[in-house]
């Protein structure tokens, strides 16, 4: 295809003002996808990811109409996968800023607009859902003017009905400009996402920047200089289709018989080994997973199970890592590292679903640098292998630049819960009239805790967040252990802030008695900072037998008890000869208020 007639874009949006639900109509209309009985949302094709209505995975899909090929790649909505968000509009020329018309311009939308700015994207603008009785295309349009957009060049359009779908596609053709044409130059083509399929091995998601690629061919990738040989390439219509070549300007695919997704990774520049790119295309980054956790199964012998299932996941995600373990407390087990927190949530949630493990998962750590009297230096993501107090000359630990966008009126309950978090203020300012940035230096470990959800509670679900990593910074730190009857479960262990230790213990320890059952015997539960106790709790014992109760009761009453009692001990972890549930071990994660 010639570039002239070749567009590439992207739809932004904040979340539910109808990304997915344009993209389909799209489809439909161009006569992309003619199944009546079309999935909705094609572009999300994971379940969790259309149970979560959120997507994860960058997809693509090239569109005919009228002669042009339209390039729609989809961008992941979370901050997890930002640097997966940045590579996707790296492929793009063009960006459809859809706007709820009733909702109007979100916090989402500004962060999405200086992404797209910062990519030099031409931005349409479009207001959609205007069926609904509440829209108001007229305020929107004031809106756009204040963040200096201009309004006259937005599409007044309604995914859900299809009105004006095809003046969208028009501007799309019209406005957005055409991919450079540097098809005589080396193959440089940007790899956006990358997909595992256990037939084919990697399938490579590309921008095809400069000359062109075809089957046969022996390609390099630039960052590990590792070599392969060409199978297929095609597009998506939206499923695969195979094409002779794909050349500069075009999106497609490139599939190589690479094995391991780890050497495929996004952001790197595919090349030809006989006529190499001189240079990588720009920003490519090896991205490291920033918060670690161990997995263990609550049944010793699935323990083979879990590790097979880690091994295949891996194999589609780069950014997940995984290594073995063993806890005193809960036996063997992986260590795993997350871009965040949503991904380690996506991640157990495939284990359990998928591969039909239970597990317990310990409250997720950052990685720490620690700096021993001897001068020795460690980096350790595991509270529990932190080295004795004593030892210790320095601790650091990764500081993040978080942006909050959110409406004014919150902005005093923000200040509070960020300073809360050992925040430090570094600027605020006036997105327009009522909409306001805070910007704070946080620790990650803070960020990672319950940050986000109290901040969505406190600004009824308006606020957003982003961040991103500065830097390590030297802070006073100690190691929290609980001691559960007397003895450390070193997978309940945490690093606190020396001046928070005593609050965060007794908290701590108040809140596992809640979760943890009673037994036939008192249970003391201690948090300690270097062996010394600094909070202590007990669970009383129990009673009475439960089965007493039913004694000369009928029989299926006490069966439902037992099963009752079962169903109940599924995510328990026998620690000593204390049984602990797997909410204990996230117990840590919680704040208490007035904590
Ligand atoms: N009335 C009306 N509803 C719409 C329109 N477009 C989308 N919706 C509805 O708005 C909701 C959100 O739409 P989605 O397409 O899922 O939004 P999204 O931006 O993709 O959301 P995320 O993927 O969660 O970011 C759905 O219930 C849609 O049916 C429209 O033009 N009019």
């Amino acid at each position: 295809m010639q570039t002239d007639k070749i567009r590439n874009f992207c739809i932004i949006a904040h979340i539910d003002h109808g990304k997915s639900t344009l993209a389909d109509r799209m489809l439909e209309y161009t006569g992309t996808i003619t199944d009546r009985k079309m999935q909705e949302q094609v572009l999300d094709k994971m379940d969790l990811e259309r149970e979560r209505g959120i997507t994860i995975k960058a997809q693509a899909v090239t569109i005919e109409y009228q002669g042009y090929e339209l390039n729609l790649i989809d961008t992941p909505g979370h901050v997890d996968f930002a640097y997966e968000v940045s590579r996707s509009l790296a492929a793009c020329e063009g960006a459809l800023l859809v706007i709820d018309a009733a909702q109007g311009v979100e916090a989402q939308t500004m962060a999405n607009i200086y992404l797209a700015l910062e990519h030099d994207l031409e931005i349409i603008p479009v207001i959609n859902k205007i069926d609904l009785p509440s829209a108001n295309p007229q305020r929107v349009k004031e809106q756009l003017l204040d963040i200096g957009i201009d309004p006259d060049e937005a599409i007044l359009a309604s995914a859900k009905k299809g009105t004006n779908i095809d003046q969208i596609l028009d501007a799309i053709v019209n406005r957005v400009p055409a991919p450079y044409n540097g098809s005589k130059n080396p193959l440089k083509s940007l790899i956006f996402d990358t997909l595992y399929d256990s037939y084919q091995g990697v399938i490579a998601y590309v921008r095809i920047m400069e000359g062109s690629v075809k089957k046969g061919d022996k390609i390099l990738l630039m960052s590990n200089q590792k070599s392969y040989e060409v199978d297929e390439v095609g597009i998506f219509a939206p499923a695969m289709q195979k094409k002779d070549e794909l050349s500069s300007g075009e999106v497609g695919y490139i599939i190589s018989g690479i094995k391991d997704v780890r050497n495929c990774r996004v952001g790197d520049t595919i090349t030809l080994k006989k006529n190499p790119a001189e240079k990588a295309l720009p920003g490519y980054q090896k991205v490291q997973p920033m918060v670690f956790s161990g997995l263990y199964p609550t049944d010793n012998s699935d323990y083979e199970v879990l590790k097979e299932a880690l091994e295949k996941l891996q194999l589609n995600d780069a950014s997940f890592t995984f290594e073995p373990e063993t806890s005193e407390a809960l036996g063997f087990g992986f260590r795993c590292g997350f871009l965040g927190l949503l991904h380690m949530e996506v991640i157990q949630e495939r284990l359990e679903r998928e591969y039909d493990l239970d597990l317990v998962i310990t409250a997720p750590s950052v990685e720490y640098q620690i700096i021993k009297k001897s001068g020795e230096e460690l980096r350790i993501e595991n509270p529990a292998a932190f080295p004795e107090q004593g030892e210790i000359d320095k601790i650091k630990e990764p500081f993040v630049t978080a942006e909050i966008h959110l409406p004014e009126e919150y902005v005093g309950q923000a200040m509070e819960l960020c300073q809360d978090n050992r925040g430090d203020f570094k600027d605020m300012q006036y997105i327009d009239q009522d909409r306001v940035t805070l910007k704070y230096e946080m620790p990650l470990s803070e960020i990672i805790t319950d940050f986000f959800n109290q901040l969505k509670s406190k600004t009824r679900g308006y606020a957003t967040l982003d961040y991103e990593l500065e830097g390590y910074k030297e802070s006073k730190l100690v190691k929290l252990d609980i001691l559960v009857n007397k003895d450390v479960v070193d997978a309940l262990s945490t690093i606190v802030h020396d001046e928070h230790s005593y609050q965060e213990g007794n908290a701590l320890v108040r809140r596992l008695k809640d979760v943890i059952p009673r037994h036939m015997f008192k249970v003391p539960i201690q948090a300690a900072v270097g062996g010394k106790i600094i909070a202590r709790v007990n669970i009383p014992a129990m009673r009475k037998n439960v089965l007493q109760k039913c004694y000369g009761g009928d029989i299926s009453r006490k069966r439902k008890l037992l099963e009752k009692q079962k169903e109940g001990k599924k995510r328990m972890k026998q620690v000593g000869s204390v049984e602990i549930p797997q909410e204990a071990f996230m117990t840590v994660l919680e704040r208490d208020e007035n904590a």
